[in-house]
């Protein structure tokens, strides 16, 4: 049976790298390929039907060489390939479109590599939603918010956006935040799952150690941080208090009611673990019994 699981987890895996990173090199060598090459050469315009054709012939692949749960795996890994590398492409243009590019390299890393990790810490639990690209439609509505922002200051205040070291700033919180949600992710392995589990699972066991020694919800902490830094990327000035305040009573309800279900797991084991160490998230205590808050 674990063989079983680890030949899927190790399949999964490598059918999202493959098509993530072989997509995102095709497509970057096209796209760039005027820079390469210069203007005057004859393949120039291979920047344009380089990627069509590439396009094409991958959906060509896909129909008919994947079916089922790996050709889905196939489909979207090759989907934020293409989103890597179009932010790629994007970051050689004005200061405004690089902050464009180095936002959608953040998604696209975020979202392969969420799926990637549970492939390789708890396949058990691998589904298609691992990407978590369906998270919510909040999640896609916050993010449409954040491009409109992005447009219309553009336009209006183009100024605003030529701030380069806030842009690297939210990239050092993005790459901070994404690592530390990585790190949860790998210390807890199948004691982590995307869904709150509200039933305690015979091998769930309490992990206090490495990243969680440091603070009980890493993951939400890297999360936390890794949103507000999409909107220092792209200097949204609006977006970012909004997400700042929207992502922080996300976490509180969710600390609460997964600290809830912890407490009755793991009792005491669990409430000498919070009297030792923070959540991670700035006032946000999580859930205590007895307390009158
Ligand atoms: C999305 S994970 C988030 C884990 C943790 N809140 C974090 O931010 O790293 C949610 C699952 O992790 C489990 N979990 C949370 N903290 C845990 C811990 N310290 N040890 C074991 N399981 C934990 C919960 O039971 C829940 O099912």
């Amino acid at each position: 049976m674990s063989g079983l699981i680890n030949r899927q987890k190790y399949s999964a895996a490598f059918v999202a790298s493959s098509y993530f990173c072989i997509s995102a090199s095709i497509l970057t060598v096209t796209l760039f390929s005027g820079n390469i090459l210069g203007h005057t050469s004859e393949l120039w315009a291979l920047k344009y039907w380089g990627p069509a054709l590439y396009l094409c012939l991958l959906n060509f692949t896909l129909r008919y060489s994947l079916k089922g749960f790996p050709y889905e795996v196939a489909l979207r890994s090759a989907f934020l390939g293409s989103v890597f590398a179009l932010g790629l492409y994007l970051t050689s243009l004005t200061a405004a479109w690089r902050a464009f590019g180095l936002y959608i390299i953040a998604l696209s890393i975020f979202h392969f590599s969420e799926f990637f990790a549970v492939a390789l810490t708890n396949p058990r639990t691998l589904t298609i939603d691992s990407f978590i690209l369906n998270h919510s439609y909040q999640y896609w509505l916050a993010a449409i918010a954040s491009w409109i922002e992005m447009s219309v200051e553009c336009y209006f205040f183009p100024g605003l956006k030529s701030a380069q070291w806030l842009t690297m700033l939210g990239v050092a919180m993005c790459i901070s935040g994404e690592v530390w949600r990585k790190m949860a992710m790998f210390t807890a392995k199948t004691n982590f799952n995307h869904h709150v589990q509200t039933v305690k699972k015979a091998d769930h066991q309490l992990v206090t150690g490495g990243v969680y020694a440091f603070c009980r919800h890493p993951s939400y902490m890297g999360w936390f941080y890794w949103s507000i830094g999409t909107q220092m990327i792209l200097i949204n000035p609006i977006c970012l208090v909004i997400y700042a305040i929207v992502s922080w009573s996300f976490f509180q309800e969710r600390i609460y009611a997964e600290e809830m279900f912890l407490v009755s797991f793991f009792g005491n084991q669990y409430l000498e673990y919070q009297k030792q160490v923070g959540t991670g998230i700035p006032f946000v205590r999580g859930y205590v019994p007895d307390d009158s808050w």
